[in-house]
């Protein structure tokens, strides 16, 4: 049903020389959760990219439109814009909106494209990745297509009892907010997405906060994790 939407390595590849040619800086980034980990020097042609990881409800968005605010990144939620492609009235709009409902994962071909273009329309190079990757297979996709890894991935731990009352409670017309679906989309996270915090916990890349608490309180639990961006004049 799913045909490849198009080839768009080659559009990424001629940003990344261009836009992305800030300099070189290093800086360090605290661990929240577990010891001083060290972060990637950002290069010359890379975006700085932090993945936002959690469960359905555990407060990635929140938290992201906090970090725009004081960072300055530039929030691309991978569930906006498959939202986003559903509203448009795009040619995969259904099966989209059908895989949406069912909690399952679009194929990492169709998600891949929409977060690449959403990048390369964007001037800012540090960007936050929400919701994306949910599954090994979605990460792979990203490094082969994208060709970069992300710099510091952020995982919101949330109990399940709080997210689904979250979820409950979000009231924005989604069409996943039903009990029924978010018991899929848990299911789901457990089997596809515990296997991509491992992977970046193993690799060091893994800040794991506490999600439970008000959202200024959490927010300041994230703060630490970036603050060494906005005394470095790279990065600003
Ligand atoms: N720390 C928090 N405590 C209580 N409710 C929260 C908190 N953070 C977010 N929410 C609310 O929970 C719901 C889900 O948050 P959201 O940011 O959309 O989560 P996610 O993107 O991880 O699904 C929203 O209605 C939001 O306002
Ligand atoms: O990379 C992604 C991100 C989202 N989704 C789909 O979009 C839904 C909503 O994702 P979103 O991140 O908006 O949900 P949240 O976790 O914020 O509640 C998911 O359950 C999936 O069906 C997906 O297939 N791939
Ligand atoms: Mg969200």
């Amino acid at each position: 049903m799913w045909r490849r939407v198009a080839s768009v390595s080659h559009l990424f590849s001629h940003s990344k020389s261009t836009k992305f040619n800030q300099g070189a800086s290093t800086f360090k980034i605290w661990e929240t959760f577990t010891s001083e980990s060290e972060i990637p020097t950002p290069s010359k042609g890379s975006p700085f990219i932090t993945f936002v990881l959690g469960g359905p409800g555990s407060g990635k968005g929140t938290q992201c439109a906090k970090i725009v605010e004081a960072f300055g990144f530039t929030h691309v939620s991978a569930g906006d814009l498959l939202r986003r492609e559903i509203a448009s009235g795009s040619a995969y709009g259904s099966v989209i909106l059908s895989t949406i409902r069912e909690g399952k994962i679009v194929p990492s071909q169709v998600t891949v494209e929409l977060i690449q273009k959403e990048m390369e329309s964007n001037d800012n190079y540090k960007f936050l990745i929400d919701g994306f990757p949910r599954s090994e297979e979605n990460r792979k996709a990203f490094e082969q297509t994208i060709g970069a890894e992300p710099d510091v991935v952020l995982f919101f731990d949330c109990p399940e009892q709080e997210m689904v009352k979250r979820v409950l409670n979000r009231n924005q017309g989604r069409v996943d907010d039903n009990i029924d679906t978010i018991k899929k989309r848990l299911e789901i996270f457990d089997e596809l997405n515990w296997p991509v915090i491992n992977y970046y916990s193993q690799r060091g890349k893994l800040h794991k906060i506490n999600a439970v608490g008000t959202v200024d309180e959490i927010f300041e639990k994230v703060r630490p994790i970036f603050a060494p961006l906005s005394t470095n004049f790279y990065m600003k």
